[in-house]
């Protein structure tokens, strides 16, 4: 079953100075288990895609599953985790404490919400940080607490919001390889918006290209570079020649892509 199914999906927020067509007839398919980027220029509607599929707004027109079922039912059987570009930590909470929250707020028992906490910091490579609190921890460490916490409830979709936007390059570049283990280690499919190619590329399978007003799919992108994924591949013919492709992509669409990191 897939783990995003949208069909003809469109999103009109109206104001009281006019309406601002942010989506129009958006088909899109996310398997199980797949690696998707959103990629493209500023107001194009990548977040509000991703609001969509995570239940924080309803579609104005069209249909939207996740699982095959409505975002809000899969919202509430905790299909998916979400991370943002902020950590989003609560700082009078231990780094192990953040993690167990959503645990705790669906009533898991003390034992298994701590055995949890600790696969988790395990998994983001924490295991030395779990008493401390966010404020002891650098940008790129606070967001892997956030990731292990989005991970808690081992959904099968992660919805990913620029969550490196912050991260200067070499933490960002560690992330990403450490965001690739992390997803084959747990299996879960991936929306994640981007502003960067290459960092789209070295992190999915199929880039989705987006154009503003109204906020459209102007291509998908393949990208075959393979599942293991290391700091080599940054180096390789076949990362380049992917990342090209999806700049061309960009180019292709009728505006500037002003907002795009085309570094
Ligand atoms: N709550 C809202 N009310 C009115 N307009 C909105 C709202 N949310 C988004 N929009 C409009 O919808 C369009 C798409 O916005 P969205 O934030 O999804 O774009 P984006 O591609 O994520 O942009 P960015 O890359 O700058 O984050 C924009 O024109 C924005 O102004």
């Amino acid at each position: 079953m897939s783990a995003v199914e949208a069909r003809g999906v469109g999103k009109v927020f109206s104001s009281r100075s006019g309406d601002v067509v942010a989506l129009e007839g958006i088909d899109l398919t996310v398997a199980a288990g797949e690696f998707v980027a959103l990629i493209g220029p500023s107001g194009c509607g990548k977040s509000t895609l991703l609001r969509l599929i995570a239940d924080l707004d309803a579609p104005t027109t069209g249909e939207l599953t996740v699982f095959g079922k409505t975002p809000q039912q899969a919202r509430e059987a905790q299909d998916y985790g979400i991370a943002f570009q902020q950590a989003g930590l609560l700082p009078w909470r231990t780094v192990t404490a953040n993690v167990e929250l959503p645990l705790e707020l669906h009533g898991v028992g003390k034992a298994e919400r701590a055995g949890r906490a600790r696969e988790l910091l395990s998994l983001v490579g924490l295991d030395d940080f779990a008493g401390h609190f966010p404020h002891q921890l650098s940008g790129g460490m606070q967001q892997r607490v956030a990731i292990a916490r989005s991970l808690a409830e081992r959904p099968s979709l992660l919805l990913m919001d620029e969550p490196f936007g912050a991260l200067d390059e070499m933490t960002r570049e560690r992330m990403q390889t450490e965001l690739v283990r992390i997803c084959a280690e747990s299996g879960a499919a991936v929306v994640f918006v981007t502003h960067s190619i290459p960092e789209a590329v070295f992190l999915s399978q199929r880039v989705v290209v987006m154009s503003p007003r109204p906020g459209r799919i102007s291509a998908v992108v393949p990208v075959n570079l393979g599942d293991v994924r290391g700091e080599g591949l940054r180096e390789d013919a076949s990362f380049f020649a992917a990342v090209t492709a999806v700049r061309e992509a960009l180019h292709g669409t009728p505006v500037t892509a002003r907002g795009v990191d085309l570094r």
